[in-house]
């Protein structure tokens, strides 16, 4: 591998800001953006395949799309061979159009019904006016549609079916000529993105050895984006395994199998099915609850509110469970999610609230499992929190709960370290976030 990347990405940003409602202009309410990439960073060099994985809606196509240019990045950069892709104009932009393509992942959507699959296939090289100087004899749409003969024949199609529509091939055959179409700039660079997801399971490892036959061929680089980790693992080199808009761990493609880090990373793993005869078949439901909105990312980690690992301040001593417990309920407080109401209703005492025991019990009940226990200094400041809650209080019994219980996992965001494998985790040694100027004390780590 070259120690020069062919493409760096540095902390890309894409937002998505919708369009305001009429009723949202009524009301004057502000919408939030959907933060789908939120600060990615990684390398790709010459020949390698990087795997970018990670539950649906985590940003895997919004990073690939974005870095290519195909949407406009909200913030950060991606260099191309050494240049700054966002920054390209004119010329330089077309060459980096040619340089650097995609396959995208439903094979029925992507080509256009109306188009012969010669033309389909010989449309990049129309658009670019390639080839400029064609073979004697022949004009430039002869050379193209010659191109496009070549290039079915080398995506295991036939050159006779050059005049044949979509609809008449299958699945697989159709993201073969997908294929073919984004390999006729010659690139050197595709994304890839979910390729063979809209596929049978028979025909997935057929299109995958192509894509391996052509790399070696032609000397491609691929970023392989997909969600099913076990199509990643014989394709890819390296694995960036993604979260909520973030990369949480980066590594080789055995040693993020073997040995990985990232909790997340390590329920990602654990929801695989087993290939070991006595476990196959079997599916792990390691990963708690949904992946939460990008519009309104958990702050610091944004893995937290899922992991089995958060780290409780070290004068605490409090075990994971009960200590996840504590934070769920500081976050059903802060989220407006807790209803008094119906506790003093479910209690009895509606009107005069002021059965405090029968409230109290309510509201364990509802928030806490029946292992739940605590005892000590963690348990005052529970029985505190709830007392505030008991007097309607409901930020004073979060600023309780978060003098004792608050996660560094919460207060600052993780970042990759400069190393082979890194993990964006408390858990593991943290790069020094830089000062923000100005602000002392603050870093700009911090959420
Ligand atoms: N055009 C858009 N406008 C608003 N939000 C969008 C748009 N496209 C994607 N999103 C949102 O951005 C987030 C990331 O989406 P993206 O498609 O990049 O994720 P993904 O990991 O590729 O998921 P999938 O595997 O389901 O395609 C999601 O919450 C998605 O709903």
């Amino acid at each position: 591998m070259s120690d020069e990347p062919l493409v760096r990405v540095e902390e890309l940003k894409k937002y998505y800001f919708e369009r305001d409602t009429l009723l949202d202009d009524l009301l004057r309410r502000e919408t939030q953006s959907v933060k789908a990439v939120d600060g990615v960073s990684f390398d790709v060099f010459p020949g390698e395949t990087l795997g970018l994985v990670g539950e649906s809606g985590c940003g895997k196509s919004t990073t690939g799309e974005t870095l290519l240019r195909l949407r406009e990045a909200t913030d950060g950069q991606v260099y191309f061979d050494g240049e700054p892709v966002f920054d390209l104009a004119g010329d330089d932009l077309t060459e980096f159009r040619r340089r650097a393509g995609i396959v995208f992942q439903d094979p029925f959507s992507s080509l256009d019904p109306r188009m012969t699959v010669g033309e389909i296939i010989a449309e990049p090289l129309r658009v670019h006016g390639l080839p400029e100087n064609p073979p004697q004899g022949l004009s430039k749409g002869e050379a193209r549609r010659e191109r496009a003969a070549d290039l079915l024949e080398r995506v295991g199609l036939s050159a006779g079916q050059l005049d044949r529509y979509p609809h008449e091939f299958s699945g697989g055959q159709r993201q073969r000529v997908g294929i073919a179409r984004a390999l006729a700039l010659e690139p050197e660079f595709v994304v890839l993105d979910e390729p063979v997801s809209a596929l049978d399971v028979s025909v997935q490892a057929q299109v995958l050895n192509l894509l391996d036959d052509l790399q070696e061929e032609f000397g491609l680089t691929y970023l392989f984006i997909a969600h099913d980790l076990s199509v990643v693992r014989h394709i890819c080199d390296r694995v960036a395994v993604m979260y909520l808009g973030n990369v949480a761990e980066l590594g080789p493609t055995d040693d993020i199998f073997d040995d990985p880090q990232h909790p997340y990373t390590q329920a990602l793993l654990e929801s695989v099915p087993r290939a070991a005869t006595e476990e196959h078949g079997r599916r792990v439901e390691a990963l708690r609850g949904d992946v939460p909105s990008p519009r309104n990312p958990p702050s610091g980690c944004r893995f937290r509110t899922r992991c089995p690992k958060v780290i409780a301040p070290e004068d605490v001593d409090i075990e994971q469970e009960a200590y996840r417990e504590v934070m769920d309920l500081r976050d059903r407080i802060e989220r407006g999610e807790l209803n008094l109401d119906a506790l003093w209703e479910s209690a009895g005492d509606a009107d005069a609230r002021e059965d405090r025991p029968a409230f109290k019990r309510e509201l364990r009940e509802e928030v806490f499992t029946a292992d739940f226990s605590l005892s000590g200094e963690n348990e005052d400041v529970v029985e505190s929190a709830i007392d505030d809650l008991a007097d309607g209080e409901t930020e004073l019994a979060t600023a309780t709960l978060r003098d004792r219980f608050e996660s560094v996992c919460e207060t600052r965001r993780p970042a990759l370290q400069a190393i082979d494998n890194p993990v964006a985790c408390h858990l593991y040694d943290q790069p020094d976030p830089p000062e923000t100027p100005g602000v002392p004390g603050e870093t700009a780590g911090d959420d």
